[in-house]
């Protein structure tokens, strides 16, 4: 009798066991393993306007197109035979040592993807040991995610046509502690990104500029965002930059 009950229990064990298993490579494979499938996951979590608003570029998407396709004609040469069993990818960028020559690009607004915004990701550039480049149009002030951690931080730059607000944002950013300036210089114009035009993308609060300038838009036709842009920035920036 009790060597039934210690054999009942003992398959009872076996079958938990390979429940839990079962379940943990459930669990493993829908993890996402690359970055396309952490897009996918976005689609599926982030409002229509949101994911469109980060995923889509101008017009008909050509450059987009171009840029991913660039990566697939680089081909990495294996050298065989070479002890790879210690890797350094470390360099240093204007002096700071980072993990690898990959860092955090300026890109606006984190927060329509998650509450934590840019002080979540200046978190995972601080943990992967690497430069956070936070954006003029950054969801958190330059204050604020300076205070939240102490990745090293570059502090992206856009010219608007009042002088004295880029002057007010460098000053600033020098205060927090911001090590370097990374002025954009692609941008007189915004593009036409017509998914942000039918999805009527509504611009939200430049944290950044709060006091400083009128965060009100008239949207004129376009989308909210671009109206924004183009009557903000200024156009006239050239190599004669002068305050
Ligand atoms: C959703 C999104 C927002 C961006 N916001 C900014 C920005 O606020 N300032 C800026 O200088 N560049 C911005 N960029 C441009 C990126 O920093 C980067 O230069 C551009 O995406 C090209 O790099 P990629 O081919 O790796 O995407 C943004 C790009 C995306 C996709």
């Amino acid at each position: 009798m009790s060597l039934t009950l210690e054999l009942m229990n003992w398959v009872l064990d076996m079958v938990l066991q390979i429940i839990r298993e079962l379940l943990g490579k459930v669990t493993m494979s829908s993890e996402p393993v690359n970055v396309n499938e952490f897009k996918a996951l976005a689609e599926r979590a982030l409002p229509k306007m949101y994911f469109e608003f980060y995923a889509g570029g101008a017009e008909d998407e050509h450059t987009l197109k171009a840029n991913e396709e660039a990566y697939q004609r680089i081909t990495i040469r294996p050298r065989v035979l070479v002890d790879v069993s210690r890797i350094d990818m470390s360099t240093r960028m204007l002096g700071y040592s980072i993990s690898s020559p990959i860092m955090v690009a300026p890109s606006g607004l984190h927060k329509l993807a998650n509450p934590e915004g840019e002080l979540a990701t200046a978190r995972a550039a601080a943990a992967s040991n690497t430069i956070m480049i936070l954006s003029f149009g950054s969801s958190y002030s330059v204050e604020e995610v300076a205070a939240s951690c102490n990745a090293v931080r570059f502090f992206q730059l856009y010219v608007y046509k009042q002088r004295h607000v880029a002057a007010n944002l460098v000053e600033r950013a020098e205060r927090s502690g911001y090590k370097a300036i990374v002025l954009t210089v692609d941008c007189p114009r915004m593009g036409r990104r017509e998914a942000d035009i039918k999805n009527r993308m509504i611009v939200s609060k430049q944290k950044n500029v709060e006091g400083l300038v009128s965060t009100e838009v008239d949207a004129d036709g376009g989308s909210n965002l671009e109206a924004y842009v183009n009557s903000t920035l200024d156009p006239s920036l050239s190599w004669k930059f002068h305050t």
